[in-house]
C-alpha cells in the first residue's frame, strides 16, 4: 500500500468471530487505512472453520485465545511494513464478537505489565491462560447452566428485566458457570475473566481493561438499570467472581493510554488514548450512526434489527444492552433466523429463481394483499419459537396455498410486520423523525424496502456497514477525544458519510397497517399455540 501522508487519526478494531479488522479514520471522518487479518486463511495453524472450533458434541463451540493475539502481531506487522505512520494516532477503541471469555491465568498480569518490545505479543503471552480455547457465541452448551440462573434469580422474565435478557446459552455468565463446575481446576487458577471486548482493550493497554456496559449487557450478570454486577447473578454462577470480572465502566470511558510496548515497537504516540472496547453490535449502532427514534434491519442470511430505546420493556424475546453512546439509554436486538434464505425459497418457488420476477409480484399487489396473511417458518424462528408455513385469508381461515404474486406479499409484508410487532414489544416506538436504516442483501432490492416503509411508516435509508463495528469504534474514540458525553455524539461524527434515501411510504399505508398488525400479532399467537402444542 502506498506511503500515508501523515494525518492524525483514530483507530477503530473488530476482534470478529471470523478475523481481526482494524480501520484508521482521519478528523473528516474519512476512512483512510483498513487491513485484516483472516484467521482459517492466515493462522492455518490453529486448525479453525469460521474461525472456530466446533466440537463432537456440535454444542460446544470456541476460539483458541492465542490465535487472536497472534492475528494482532500480523496485523500490526502489516501496518507497520505498508509505511503507516502509528505516530498520528490520538486515540484508539475497538469491539468484540459479544458473549466470548477469556480466562487470563493467575499471575498473568505481571506478563501483561511488562512486554519487552523486542518479541510479539504471542511469543510473551502463551502461558497467560487458564482456558486456552475460548467458549464463543455459537456455544448451546449450557442450557443447564441457564435454568439454573433463572431458577435462582425467580425466573426468566425476572431476569430478562434485570440483566436485559432472559438466559441465553452464549451469554457469558452460563459460560462461567459451566467452566467453574467442569473444570473446577482452571477456575480456581484464573485471576481475570474477559469479554473478547475488554480481551483485546487489555492487550493494547498492557493491563486488564474493564468491561464496558454495552458489551456487558450480554453476559446475564450486568443489572442494566444500575449498571451494576447483579450479586444474585454472579452467586448462581461460579464463587468469588466479581473479584474476576473488576468494575464494569460506561462505554466511551478512556480507561488508559497505550502501553509502552506499542510505543517502543510500532511508533505509537505516548499519550495515545485506548477508549473502552465494547461488542460488536453495539459498536455497529454507533458505526451507523442509529439515533433516538432510529432503527436498523440488518438483512442478511437471519435478520437483525438493532433498536434505539429510552425506556425499554425486556421481554422473554430478544436482547436490551445498554446504549454505548448514551450512557442513559438502551439498544436492543432481535434476530429473525428465517431471513434471506426464506425470501430465496419464496423467489425459488413463485418467482422463476428471479429477483425480477419478485419485483413485479410486489409491484402488481397492493399494500395489505387483500387481507391476506402469512408465517414463513422454514427452520425454527427465534422471534417466535414457531415452525413452518401458515396462510389466513382475510377471514382468519387458515388455506393450504396463496397465488404466487400474492404469496411472495405475504412473505415480505409478514416477515416486516413480524419485526414491528417485536420491536414495539420491547419498547420501541416510530417517531416524526425516525429513520430506518437497511443493510444486508435484501437492502439491494428497493421494493422489498418499499413495504418496509409502509410497514413502518417511516423512509429508509441505506447504508453500507461492511466495516460498521470497526468505524463506530473508531468515532467512539473521537467522540471521547473531543469531550465524551459532554459533546453529543451526532456532533461529532456530523462529516461522516450520510445514508441514502431508497424508500419513504406510500399514501395510505398507515391506514392499511395499522388494521393489519393486530390481526397478524393475534394470528402469529393462534400458530405459536399450535406450534406449543405440536412440540410438546
Ligand atoms: O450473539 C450475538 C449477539 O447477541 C452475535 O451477534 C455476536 O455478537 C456475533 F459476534
Amino acid at each position: 500500500m502506498a506511503e500515508h501522508a501523515a494525518r492524525s487519526c483514530c483507530l477503530g478494531w473488530d476482534f470478529s468471530t471470523q478475523q481481526v479488522k482494524v480501520v484508521a479514520i482521519d478528523a473528516e471522518m474519512n476512512v483512510f487505512y483498513e487491513d485484516s487479518v483472516h484467521f482459517d486463511r492466515d493462522l492455518p495453524e490453529f486448525g479453525t472453520q469460521g474461525g472456530v472450533h466446533v466440537h463432537k458434541d456440535r454444542l460446544t463451540v470456541t476460539s483458541p485465545v492465542l490465535m487472536w493475539i497472534q492475528a494482532l502481531d500480523i496485523i500490526l506487522e502489516k501496518m507497520k511494513a505498508s509505511g503507516f505512520d502509528f505516530s498520528q494516532v490520538l486515540a484508539l477503541s475497538g469491539a468484540g464478537q459479544q458473549h466470548g471469555s477469556i480466562y487470563w491465568k493467575t499471575g498473568a498480569s505481571l506478563a501483561l505489565t511488562t512486554l519487552s518490545p523486542d518479541l510479539p505479543l504471542h511469543q510473551q503471552l502463551q502461558a497467560c491462560f487458564s482456558i486456552s480455547d475460548c467458549p464463543v457465541w455459537m456455544d448451546s452448551s449450557t442450557t443447564a447452566q441457564c435454568r439454573q440462573l433463572e431458577a435462582a434469580v425467580g425466573g426468566a422474565q425476572t431476569l430478562s428485566c434485570l440483566t436485559g435478557s432472559r438466559a441465553y446459552e452464549r451469554f457469558t455468565g452460563n459460560q462461567i458457570a459451566k467452566i467453574c463446575q467442569q473444570n473446577h481446576e482452571a477456575y480456581s487458577h484464573t485471576e481475570r475473566i474477559s469479554l473478547v471486548s475488554s480481551f483485546a482493550a487489555s492487550l493494547f493497554l498492557g493491563s486488564y481493561s474493564p468491561i464496558d456496559y454495552s458489551d456487558g449487557s450480554g453476559m446475564n450478570l450486568l443489572q442494566i438499570q444500575d449498571k451494576v454486577w447483579s450479586q444474585t447473578c454472579l452467586d448462581a454462577c461460579a464463587p468469588h467472581l466479581e473479584e474476576k470480572l473488576g468494575t464494569p465502566v460506561p462505554s466511551c470511558s478512556v480507561v488508559g493510554a497505550i502501553s509502552s510496548y506499542y510505543v517502543q515497537r510500532y511508533g505509537f504516540p505516548p499519550g495515545c488514548k485506548v477508549v473502552a472496547f465494547t461488542g460488536d453490535n453495539p459498536a455497529s449502532l454507533a458505526g451507523m450512526r442509529l439515533e433516538e427514534g432510529d432503527i436498523a434491519v440488518s438483512l442478511g442470511t437471519s435478520d437483525t434489527l438493532f433498536l434505539w430505546l429510552q425506556e425499554p420493556t425486556p421481554a422473554l424475546e430478544g436482547h436490551i444492552f445498554c446504549n454505548p453512546v448514551d450512557p442513559q439509554h438502551y439498544m436492543a436486538l432481535l434476530c429473525f433466523k428465517n431471513g434471506s434464505l426464506m425470501r430465496e425459497k419464496i423467489r425459488d418457488e413463485c418467482a422463476s429463481c428471479c429477483w425480477n420476477e419478485f419485483s413485479k409480484a410486489l409491484q402488481s399487489t397492493k399494500m395489505g394483499n387483500g387481507g391476506n396473511l402469512g408465517f414463513y417458518f422454514d427452520v425454527m424462528e427465534i422471534t417466535p419459537e414457531i415452525i413452518g408455513r401458515h396462510r389466513f385469508d382475510a377471514e382468519n381461515h387458515e388455506v393450504p396455498a396463496f397465488p404466487r404474486d400474492v404469496e411472495i406479499r405475504a412473505l415480505i409484508e409478514g416477515q416486516f410486520m413480524a419485526k414491528r410487532i417485536h420491536a414495539e414489544a420491547l419498547g420501541y416506538r416510530v417517531m416524526p423523525k425516525t429513520k430506518i436504516l437497511a443493510t444486508g442483501g435484501a437492502s439491494h432490492n428497493k421494493d422489498i424496502l418499499q413495504v418496509l416503509a409502509d410497514v413502518f411508516g417511516a423512509p429508509v435509508y441505506v447504508i453500507d456497514t461492511a466495516n460498521s463495528a470497526c468505524v463506530g469504534s473508531a468515532y467512539q474514540a473521537f467522540h471521547d477525544l473531543t469531550g465524551g458525553t459532554d459533546v453529543p455524539f451526532t456532533e461529532v461524527v456530523k462529516l461522516a458519510p450520510n445514508p441514502r434515501l431508497a424508500a419513504t411510504p406510500s399514501p395510505g399505508a398507515s391506514q392499511v397497517y395499522e388494521a393489519l398488525l393486530p390481526r397478524y400479532a393475534k394470528l402469529e399467537q393462534r400458530v405459536l399455540f399450535q406450534t406449543q402444542r405440536i412440540l410438546e
